[in-house]
């Protein structure tokens, strides 16, 4: 089992390089199946779950062609099959894109229900009900989801919640309905508008993606395209985060700063300075942090893949802060690991109250989803000696060479596999 093992107290300091945005990458790949012809993508980020999706959508036909770092060829014109082995699906959640993608192609497509990350219910009723209202029948059957369809159908639907899975979902399917749909309450995160504009790049006629109401003509095929995939805000806000709870000094380059407009905000209410260039942002701490009040929210709000990272900081910040969960029920597991490191924070209900402590020790923790492990990763990055923190798979869901990059920092944590490395690595002369 890989762990991180980290002395902290040194300050990031220099220049990280964002990769491509996860969560823009797996609705893209899936869409990508959608035409017949060969879809080159760029910057695809090296993460498992983009592994595993690629693994999936070589597993029912399609052609994938590994060009070089980040760069794909996908071919779709040989799927045999519309349903998805579960093997693929339990490890990931946007395994759900393979439904839209394959029912708006094929009209008919057999997915197990998800996997993801344990960070509440998340039920997935709206992609369901947008899939009806588009016509298709929808039913679950041993575990899977099967949804199939005589011909799509141009719909008016209305989202109950602001939902990411369910508008990139509805968006896929309907690009390949007959005539018009309009998609509202939609979610305008930039990964929703970078699938919409993919989509749009293989001949799909989508308007107004980054707004809440989403229009798409359907068309009867989409054609090849070559694509670029955006950078990762959730990978960049990381690290800004990490920068301002070591007091450091970091350059975040790749970036579209626009994107992060919600995290630089809160970085300067706590005290960071945060300055914008065309694609990067510096992120300086030189003083203690202040406290702030933060709640989720969906985009352009404060988003919820955030919401351990910021949780972590304002641990050391001076005073009282409440953190309120407005998306997931289940985000604040990295809470208990926090307080075995010295935070003072409690929670109620979905707000944490957090008092600031003047600094965080040491200690071995386990990472209990994706980005409270790389909260927890942050933690140990600014406490005073050793931690160790297991369960690192899940933060290698979605950080590439999230270790090498912090090292380029000159972060002092290292990935090992026994007992002696970890020896090894404390004893180590610093
Ligand atoms: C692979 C991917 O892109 N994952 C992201 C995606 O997850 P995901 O697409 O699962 O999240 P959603 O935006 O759908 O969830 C938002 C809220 O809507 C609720 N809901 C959602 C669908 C549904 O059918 N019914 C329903 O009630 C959820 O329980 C949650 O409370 O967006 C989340 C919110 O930005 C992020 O935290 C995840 O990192
Ligand atoms: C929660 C996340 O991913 P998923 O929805 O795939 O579990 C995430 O990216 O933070």
């Amino acid at each position: 089992m890989e762990q991180y093992i980290i002395r902290g107290g040194n300050p990031l300091v220099g220049e990280v390089e964002i990769g491509g945005a996860k969560n823009a990458a797996l609705g893209i790949l899936a869409a990508a199946i959608m035409t017949d012809e060969t879809v080159i993508l760029e910057n695809l980020p090296e993460v498992q779950d983009i592994k595993v999706l690629l693994e999936a959508i070589s597993g029912i036909g399609a052609r994938v062609d590994k060009i070089e770092k980040g760069k794909v060829a996908i071919n779709g014109s040989m799927i045999g099959d519309v349903s998805v082995e579960y093997e693929y699906i339990k490890k990931i959640r946007a395994s759900y894109y393979l439904l839209g993608a394959l029912l708006g192609k094929y009209k008919k497509a057999e997915v197990p229900l998800p996997g993801g990350c344990n960070i509440g219910s998340r039920p997935i009723d709206l992609h369901l009900k947008g899939f009806k209202a588009l016509g298709a029948e929808v039913r679950i059957q041993n575990g899977s989801i099967v949804a199939q369809a005589e011909k799509l159908q141009g719909s008016h639907i209305f989202l109950d919640t602001v939902s990411v899975g369910a508008t990139i979902n509805i968006m896929m399917a309907a690009s390949m309905a007959e005539g018009r749909t309009i998609i509202e309450n939609a979610a305008r995160e930039p990964h929703v508008v970078d699938v919409a504009n993919f989509l749009n790049s293989m001949g799909a006629n989508i308007k107004g993606a980054g707004t809440d109401v989403i229009r798409i003509r359907g068309v009867e095929k989409l054609h090849k395209t070559e694509y670029s995939i955006i950078p990762d805000q959730i990978e960049a806000g990381t690290f800004m985060f990490a920068a301002a709870a070591t007091k450091g000094d970091v350059m975040v380059k790749n970036v579209i700063p626009k994107h992060l407009e919600a995290t630089t905000a809160k970085l300067e209410e706590i005290g960071c300075e945060v300055e914008e260039f065309d694609d990067a942002v510096r992120v300086v701490a030189s003083k203690r942090l202040l406290n702030t009040h933060v709640k989720t929210q969906p985009y352009p709000g404060y988003p919820t893949d955030m919401q351990p990272q910021i949780g972590v900081a304002l641990s050391l910040a001076s005073g009282t802060s409440i953190v309120t969960e407005s998306i997931f029920e289940n985000r604040f597991k990295y809470v208990a690991e926090l307080v075995r490191m010295g935070g003072m924070v409690k929670v109620e209900g979905n707000t944490a109250i957090i008092t600031g402590v003047d600094k965080l020790t040491g200690a071995q923790v386990s990472a209990p989803d994706l980005r409270a492990g790389a909260a927890l990763v942050i933690a140990g990055l600014a406490a005073e000696g050793i931690t160790i923190v297991d369960d690192i798979v899940y933060i290698q869901r979605g950080y590439e060479n999230f270790d090498a990059k912090l090292r380029g920092l000159g972060a002092e944590i290292e990935k090992v596999t026994s007992e002696k490395e970890i020896q090894k690595f404390k004893f180590k002369v610093v």
